[in-house]
């Protein structure tokens, strides 16, 4: 059982709100001058990222009383609890083990008295030798050819964290070309098959569940494809495989379940990248560089697991985030990599903290008085520069950043790498020391503006700065630092789920949707006019029957 204290409650929020008036008062340029070892104090390095979480609105004792409130919560009770398999999804009665997927120690961990690693090992073992004859030809296609094309047909978790590793490594991929399709709308199959053929491709049918509609119309639909294009109902087995818990389902669809990789009810969808989900990522990139995701992702674990809190990454960046939700009234969060292969960092972690901890209930089952999880966004570094930076710069809200960086590029062409860096370096630079009103007139002033011309624009050219950022600079990004990164981002999602105590592992607030969809589906099957709903639902629902 996770801990249950509401944490405005504890002596450590009360002091943080008095402290917060002094810190709000203080410009991070001030920070700075008056400590010179800021940026040794609040910097960690972990392998080969480093972590500067020194351009936060934060001082010493800002940060000690952020941990002493990660112990009032009980922080550590409740990291054990995950890591010992305890039960702490509690409303759906499962414990949460995503770190048993990327256990690299001969360690067991236990579900219900029993050990779930030789299950886990199986899996991989499994799905070593698959991605070994996919990718070596040596798997044959109905006609007697290799595969050159797999397509993922799957959504939320089943799509998000295979698309975003797969492209997040797309240097080290093999000739494979991957597909992913999540979206209901015919047109992603559509077009997908459009480019794809039925002789040498496989689709992998990717839903935890196996129940998901858009799923199972994508994979029905692919199957349907395959059947119309020459293929026969016994060649489904050498085309379609399944990454699923749910068995039965499985082979109801016509898959052979010896295609099928199996997860467990203990993974949650959002960080299920590391079951047999990841299936995509191990065709992609061969399964050594999986096993070198799982490796880091595995440090990470260790790292989180064992480091005192002052020291630890996910729980630093938990509580800097907190700060800001729960002190400064940030809303959102953004999530800025400069490199182009991480164009869906931002994107999969939408899920993972949004769908986790965007609740309103708390552990006890009552309303919860404070704001929980922020609203994640962001794009790759310069195209957002060039997009929305203007707000993060100039706007009236505070958005804290973190900014993401491989110090050595994949692509290293001409100068485009310095270049990139740059801008990195510069932004959170110009985000925390911004630009006086001196400084403005007197550009102006060299520029030849004339005193009346420089009165009128200085306002507008003023940068007020003293806005957060954490910068996170990898050597390079690897398997493993891509696996270290993911992970410490998912743990730090823990640790503010338990500081706001709330259930991080459930996601009923996607239901209701559901629900009503698999209700107004009939009512579309011919031209009745629905009287049934609110005014709004029905006019939307009659209008489309006249135009369709
Ligand atoms: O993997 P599946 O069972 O098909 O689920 C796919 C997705 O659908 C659900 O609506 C959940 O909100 C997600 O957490 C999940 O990842």
């Amino acid at each position: 059982m996770l801990p249950t204290i509401n944490f405005t409650e504890t002596s450590a929020y009360k002091y943080l709100a008095d402290h917060f008036i002094d810190i709000n008062k203080k410009n991070l340029k001030e920070l700075f001058a008056e400590d010179e070892s800021r940026f040794e104090k609040f910097s960690l390095l972990f392998e080969e990222i480093l972590v500067d979480y020194s351009k936060n609105r934060i001082d010493d004792t800002t940060l000690a009383l952020l941990i002493q409130l990660a112990r009032e919560c009980k922080l550590d009770e409740a990291i054990k609890a995950m890591f010992s398999g305890e039960e702490i999804n509690q409303t759906e009665g499962r414990p949460v083990l995503h770190i048993a997927l990327r256990n690299q120690r001969n360690k067991e961990i236990l579900v219900n008295g029993k050990d779930v690693m030789p299950e886990v090992y199986a899996v991989l073992d499994k799905m070593e030798k698959f991605s070994n004859q996919i990718i070596s030809g040596s798997w044959k296609g109905y006609t007697g050819k290799a595969i050159t094309d797999v397509v993922n047909i799957g959504i939320g978790g089943s799509d998000l964290g295979p698309v975003m590793v797969t492209e997040a490594l797309r240097a080290y991929k093999n000739h494979l070309n991957m597909h992913f399709v999540s979206n209901i709308d015919g047109t992603h199959i559509a077009e997908t098959l459009k480019k794809v053929d039925p002789e040498t491709t496989l689709f992998l049918i990717a839903s935890k569940t196996f129940t998901t509609q858009e799923t199972m119309t994508n994979a029905n639909t692919a199957r349907d494809w395959f059947l119309a294009n020459g293929a026969k109902k016994e060649d489904i087995a050498k085309h379609f495989a399944a990454l699923s818990t749910n068995a039965k389902d499985v082979s109801a669809f016509g898959i052979d379940t010896d295609n099928m990789f199996e997860f467990w009810d203990w993974v949650g969808g959002r960080y299920s990248l590391w079951s047999a989900i990841g299936l995509p990522i191990a065709l992609s990139v061969g399964y050594d560089n999986f096993k070198q995701l799982l490796a880091g992702a595995h440090a990470a674990d260790e790292h989180f697991e064992n480091a005192e809190f002052e020291i630890n990454i996910p729980v630093i960046l938990a509580l800097i985030g907190i700060w800001y939700i729960n002190f400064f009234d940030a809303e959102t969060q953004a999530i800025l990599p400069y490199d182009q292969y991480m164009h869906r960092f931002a994107a999969y972690f939408q899920q993972g903290d949004m769908e986790s901890n965007g609740k309103h209930v708390d552990r006890n089952g009552h309303d919860v008085t404070y704001e929980t999880g922020p609203v994640i966004w962001g794009e790759p570094g310069t195209n957002g520069q060039h997009a929305f930076y203007q707000l993060i710069h100039q706007g009236t809200r505070i958005i804290p950043c973190d900014f993401i960086a491989p110090a050595q590029s994949l692509n290293p062409i001409g100068n485009h790498h310095p270049i990139l860096l740059s801008n990195f370096f510069a932004q959170t630079e110009a985000l925390m020391n911004g630009k006086t009103k001196e400084e403005v007139v007197a550009e102006l002033k060299k520029e030849g503006k004339t005193a009346e011309e420089i009165e009128k624009l200085a306002p507008f050219k003023v940068f007020e700065g003293n806005r957060p950022t954490n910068s996170i600079l990898l050597k390079k990004v690897t398997p493993f630092s891509l696996g270290s990164l993911i992970a410490l981002y998912e743990h730090k999602i823990f640790v503010q789920g338990i500081i706001w105590n709330i259930f991080s592992f459930d996601q009923w607030g996607v239901e209701l949707g559901k629900q009503l969809a698999k209700s107004i589906l009939p009512e579309l099957d011919n031209d009745n006019e629905v009287a049934s709903h609110d005014g709004s639902t029905n006019g939307l629902i009659n209008q489309y029957k006249s135009w369709r």
